[in-house]
């Protein structure tokens, strides 16, 4: 690929021990975004955000990431706009991260890579009646991802940072109320967006990527707190969890667009 990739390529991937590249697959993820290759598309929306931080549910370690779920029975916390044509409802956020503060992200800027992303987690209720439902189907799912780069402390985060020793083992669980995910976006509207996939198992070709240009901070005490995770349940030998992402994808023959020019 055009990135001087440390990664796996191809082969099996060192966690999930399945196969790297889906095979006949056209439109998977992560993707270097290449900015010269970009396409500015001027009728791109603003996306629109609303999230209710009543809706937030609890914190859970899956074994991959952890990841904050919220209640998604109703439009209550939605993205539109942007290069949506539906109301997407948040369902979950999650992170992928490095062992070290030299890779971690998934997708990559101009081959950069940053040492963290955000995944938050969409899915198009105006067509499908649930998550599950929609993860299988084409344009079911929209999911925004935000860059972290080391910096500042991030005040908002801190609150899941102090609940994470209690999450430390797979399928750990603990309540979360009244967290508004928006205090993890950049304050800038601009992003890319393209089509891809799921970057975990079962890497369906489901989802409207977008990708915020600008990234957030957080301190080093705090990306550390992520590394203290484990993959492994209790009892097991312990294994942290370090290195959750997946390799580069090719683009094959797709075009990344941009909100601005
Ligand atoms: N990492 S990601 O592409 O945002 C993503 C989002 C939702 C998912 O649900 C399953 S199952 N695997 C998933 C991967
Ligand atoms: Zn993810």
């Amino acid at each position: 690929g055009a990135c001087a990739s440390y990664r796996l390529r191809d082969g099996v991937h060192p966690l999930w021990q399945s196969p790297l590249t889906i095979p006949g697959g056209s439109r998977q993820s992560p993707i270097n975004i290449q900015w010269s290759d970009s396409l500015f598309d001027p009728r791109l929306e603003p996306l629109e955000i609303r999230y209710d931080s009543a809706t937030c549910l609890h914190m859970w370690n899956n074994g991959y990431s952890f990841l904050v779920e919220f209640e998604d029975s109703a439009d209550k916390s939605i993205i539109t706009g942007g290069p949506l044509e539906n109301n997407y409802r948040l369902k979950q956020f999650h992170f992928h991260w490095g062992a070290v503060n030299e890779w971690g992200s998934e997708h990559t800027v101009n081959c950069k890579v940053f040492p963290a992303e955000l995944h938050l987690v969409h899915w198009n209720s105006c067509r499908y009646g649930s998550f599950e439902e929609a993860l299988m189907e084409e344009n079911g799912l929209a999911v925004i991802g935000v860059f972290l780069k080391l910096g500042a402390h991030h005040s908002g985060l801190q609150k899941l940072v102090d609940a994470l020793p209690s999450i430390k083992h797979k399928d750990a669980l603990v309540e979360l109320d009244d967290f508004d995910p928006s205090c993890l976006l950049p304050s800038c509207s601009d992003y890319w967006t393209y089509s891809g996939s799921l970057t975990t198992p079962p890497l369906s070709e489901s989802v409207t990527w977008i990708i915020k240009k600008k990234p957030v901070e957080m301190d080093e005490d705090q990306l550390e707190m992520f590394r203290m995770l484990l993959f492994t349940p209790e009892g097991e030998e312990e294994r942290r969890m370090v290195d959750n992402f997946r390799p580069l994808q090719p683009i094959m023959d797709r075009t990344v667009r941009s909100s601005f020019p």
